[in-house]
């Protein structure tokens, strides 16, 4: 399916819904032209190993769409500043889900982070063609970069638990959390983390329209009285 296709827009709709999300029409429009810019710039930047738009539609644009919910709920609940989070997604990649969290919430401010130049550069593109001020993009090892003091550090396909934790705990501000975004729930990896200043808060389950795999959210705080 081309990346102009009216199908993906209607699945696009279709998805949203499912998870609850509400959708505005500019936003619509800049998730399917960030896939797009996704399939063009593909060989160049080697961004995904996605190639077809509709995959892309369903495995990184609803993998990222299915943390909005979740993510309001978590600063309602700790009564933060919902309309103006500062959020940091390490090992961000082509940007998921970076660039869709600064698609859905303008208020937020979203920095992506990522070792690989050409990656950080590809975001820094999406977020002038999409017109995203919120939208930034760090190139450095996260574990290098000055503090991000966020409310939220988020990451997917990152790595482990317990690195993730070590490598970037230190960027999420003195009342704020982490969020791990996982397969099936990473027994091994939530034991691995005692050894750390991080403790799972709780394991959430969430389903992503269209596919056909195991998804959790692994939410965590600093250890009370740390280590
Ligand atoms: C498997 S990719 C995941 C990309 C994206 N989050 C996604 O879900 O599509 C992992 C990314 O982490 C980046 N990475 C690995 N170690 C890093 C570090 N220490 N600091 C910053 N980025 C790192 C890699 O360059 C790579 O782009």
């Amino acid at each position: 399916m081309a990346a102009d296709d009216p199908r993906l827009g209607a699945s696009l709709d279709e998805g949203a819904r499912a998870m609850n999300v509400p959708l505005q029409p500019a936003q619509k429009q800049a998730l399917l032209d960030y896939i797009a810019l996704l399939q063009r710039w593909n060989r160049t930047y080697n961004l995904t190993a996605v190639r077809d738009p509709r995959q892309m539609l369903v495995q990184h644009i609803f993998d990222s769409l299915s943390v909005v919910q979740p993510l309001q709920a978590e600063l309602r609940r700790h009564g933060r500043e919902e309309s103006a989070a500062r959020v940091a997604d390490i090992g961000s990649g082509a940007g998921l889900p970076g660039v869709v969290l600064a698609v859905m919430f303008p208020g937020w401010q979203v920095h992506c982070v990522d070792a690989v130049e050409k990656k950080m550069a590809f975001v820094r593109q999406a977020a002038g063609v999409l017109g995203l001020a919120n939208l930034h993009a760090a190139h450095a090892r996260v574990e290098a970069l000055p503090v991000l003091n966020a409310d939220v550090v988020v990451s997917r396909a990152f790595a482990s638990l317990f690195d993730f934790a070590i490598l970037a705990g230190r960027h999420v501000a003195a009342d704020g959390c982490m969020l791990a975004m996982k397969g099936r729930e990473p027994l091994d990896e939530i034991q691995a983390l005692q050894e750390t200043e991080w403790e799972v808060a709780r394991v959430e389950p969430v389903s992503v329209p269209e596919l056909n795999a195991r998804r959790c959210l692994v939410w965590m705080n600093r250890r009370q009285g740390n280590l």
